[in-house]
């Protein structure tokens, strides 16, 4: 990226020089016939896997992260909905069965859901009943293509197929003694649990499994978050980064003060024709000026004003404005 600063007599020497008007005829080589297709080409979507062990405060870095791109679409996905729905045999036994083990979820399915979304398509996400211990037969919950998909969960960096999706993988890491203490507060509250099963479970498979599947998986982490979601620093630095990989037309949303200058089919022919190698030199000159030119008028055009009245050649008041005649710049920067 190279950033200049143009002077305010060069802008307005520049405005006021030789006008070139329309867009020029190209030469017969110069320019292949292709068809223009829509400027806005849409981006695939930017995929972050969120893991850690259970009560960590995976969900709660999520909602943070959502929370400041409120400007952005983001959607949620928890692995949690692509758990197995128990048969009544293992219902009776419930107990005894491992919901920490990577077999435990339908990793198909997940993965097929994000490759969806991924191509932006909208996908039917199944909704799980940690009081039942299955999905709901009837309602599943609509999400539509974004422009970020958090994918979340304790066994997510788990399957390199899975990983391979990501475009950022995070790590919410918390003491064992405090996410204990967090499980057994929701488990009893949220999920209608009693606090021996919640003890009795975390012994028997969700401590074990976390030091076999969860733990393990933390070297694939490019970002690990110490604390969860008491950890502010890492939470703004992660979507600054995200901002920064979602495109310039964010940087409007991050400085109040950047204009972009929507493109167009004329900017777009005037950019192919000067990229052209067969281009004249009287013509690469020509639409350069006139490139340049834009970009000057469009800076001039944020340049402080103050209002001013003129009488016209009819004796009447128009209330216009005049150029305030103070030392300002306007920078500007290129892709
Ligand atoms: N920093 C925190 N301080 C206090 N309680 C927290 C904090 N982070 C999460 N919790 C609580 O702990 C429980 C688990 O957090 P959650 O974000 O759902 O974790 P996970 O998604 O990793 O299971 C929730 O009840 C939540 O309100
Ligand atoms: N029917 C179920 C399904 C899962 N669990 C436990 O949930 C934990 C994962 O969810 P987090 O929100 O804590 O990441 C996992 O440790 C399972 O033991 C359950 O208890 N019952």
């Amino acid at each position: 990226m190279s950033e200049a600063s143009i002077s305010i007599e060069y802008a307005m020497e520049k405005a006021s020089g030789p006008h070139f008007s329309g867009f020029r005829t190209p030469t017969a080589t110069s320019v292949s016939s292709t068809t223009f297709s829509d400027a806005n080409v849409p981006r695939e979507p930017f995929v972050i896997g969120v893991s850690g062990g259970t009560a960590s405060g995976k969900t709660t870095v999520c909602d943070m992260i959502i929370q400041q791109l409120h400007d952005h679409r983001v959607v949620l996905v928890n692995q949690d909905s692509f758990y197995r729905g128990l048969n009544s045999e293992e219902l009776k036994r419930v107990h005894e069965y491992n919901f920490d083990h990577p077999d435990a979820f339908d990793t198909e399915q997940l993965l097929e859901c994000i490759k969806k979304l991924k191509i932006g398509h909208s996908v039917q996400v199944p909704v799980y009943d940690f009081k039942l211990h299955r999905r709901s037969s009837d309602s599943f919950r609509q999400v539509n293509a974004s422009d970020v998909i958090i994918l979340e969960g304790i066994l997510v960096f788990h399957d390199q197929r899975v990983r391979n999706l990501m475009n950022m993988k995070i790590f919410v890491d918390a003491d064992a003694d405090v996410r204990l203490a967090r499980r057994i507060r929701r488990d009893t509250v949220e999920r209608g649990r009693d606090v021996n099963s919640v003890l009795e479970q975390y012994a028997k498979f969700v401590k074990p499994a976390f030091d076999d599947f969860v733990l393990p998986s933390k070297k694939y982490a490019d970002v690990i978050i110490p604390r969860g979601g008491d950890n502010h620093v890492a939470i703004d630095l992660i979507v600054q980064h995200i901002r920064t990989k979602l495109g310039q037309h964010d940087l409007c949303k991050i400085y109040p003060n950047v204009y972009v200058i929507q493109s167009t089919f004329q900017i777009r022919g005037m950019h192919t024709l000067i990229r052209d190698r067969d281009i004249s030199k009287h013509d690469f000159v020509f639409y350069s000026d006139r490139l340049i030119r834009l970009v000057v008028e469009h800076g001039l055009g944020h340049l402080p004003f103050t209002e001013k009245q003129v009488v016209t050649p009819t004796a009447t008041v128009y209330t216009g404005v005049d150029f305030c005649k103070k030392l300002c710049g306007v920078s500007i920067v290129r892709r």
